[in-house]
């Protein structure tokens, strides 16, 4: 059985308090692109984990899939063993939820092969579990969320008649990093209001709270979300702590766009 675990971008992020367990509020609005993953699960094997394309960091054995199908293994001591092989393609550390997007695949793949009869609502329980992010792509919907990221409202945001385009420049961000840097605050204007407004607006009003910090670490970061807005955006934004940058451009605006080579460009 194959999957094809797809990106995230966040549009807007606010980080309003620090929690007594050492995570942050926030508040965001997370939007599904179509870059994804191939996440193959073969069945009968024994339980194994190999990945191609992208190098992921870390112990293959602490992979996110894995520890989704350990997850389950708990609750559910007949899941079978099974070959697991990832074929990464979304860019890592890079605030697009490429872990967080396996993972929850990975619940969603074993729950329906071998007809585990998790609910939904019970698999968006699990995800959170993995990572802050990785319950949002259960349900994959445009969604304002608040608490760690797990608490989400679905909102109607049609974006059909923009194109996206992401830039990663090859800056790995680590997340819990990232946290670390910012002082938390409650903003003036909620995400849930401002993105409800016309996106012609959104430069003015929606801002993502981690460009401070990641601007004042990696200063030649902020030339890409210029450049995006140079290129006829009518917004650019970091997307979730970084780096990646997504700029969003009137559908058939986009030809010509270029970067650093040793960026990698997407064009959704
Ligand atoms: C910032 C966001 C915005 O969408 O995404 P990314 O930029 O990573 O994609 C998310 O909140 C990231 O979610 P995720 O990547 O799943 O984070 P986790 O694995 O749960 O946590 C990594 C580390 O980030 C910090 N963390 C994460 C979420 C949160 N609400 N408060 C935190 O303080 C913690 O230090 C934690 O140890
Ligand atoms: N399947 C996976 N894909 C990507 N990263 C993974 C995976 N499993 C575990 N990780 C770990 O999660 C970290 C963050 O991954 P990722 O989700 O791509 O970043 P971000 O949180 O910026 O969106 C990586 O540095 C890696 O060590």
């Amino acid at each position: 059985m194959i999957v094809f675990p797809n990106c995230k971008i966040n549009l807007g992020l606010h980080v309003i308090s620090k929690r007594p367990d050492g995570f942050h509020e926030l508040e965001t609005v997370f939007y599904p692109l179509p870059l994804t993953d191939a996440l193959e699960v073969l069945s009968p094997g024994q339980l194994q984990f190999s990945s191609s394309g992208i190098a992921v960091p870390g112990n293959p054995a602490d992979n996110l899939c894995l520890k989704a199908w350990h997850l389950l293994k708990q609750d559910y001591p007949s899941l079978p063993e099974v070959n697991i092989h990832l074929h990464k393609h979304i860019p890592i550390g890079a605030g697009l939820g490429g872990g967080s997007s396996d993972a929850a695949f990975m619940l969603q793949l074993l729950n329906s092969r071998f007809q585990l009869g998790i609910s939904a609502e019970q698999l968006r329980e699990y995800a959170a579990r993995l990572g802050s992010d990785c319950a949002f792509f259960i349900s994959n919907k445009p969604c304002f969320a608040t608490g760690r990221g797990e608490i989400m409202t679905p909102v109607g945001l049609d974006l059909s008649a923009y194109s996206f385009v992401l830039v990663y420049p090859a800056v790995h961000i680590n997340t819990g990093w990232a946290f670390g840097r910012i002082t938390p605050k409650a903003p003036a204007l909620s995400l849930h209001e401002s993105i409800l407004q016309p996106i012609e607006d959104w430069k003015e009003i929606i801002t993502n709270d981690f460009e401070a910090p990641v601007f004042e670490a990696h200063p030649h970061l902020k030339e890409i979300k210029e450049k995006l807005y140079r290129y006829g955006a009518v917004y650019a934004t970091m997307s979730g702590s970084g780096s990646a940058f997504v700029g969003i451009f009137p559908k058939n605006s986009t030809a010509g766009i270029s970067f650093n080579p040793d960026y990698k460009v997407f064009i959704l």
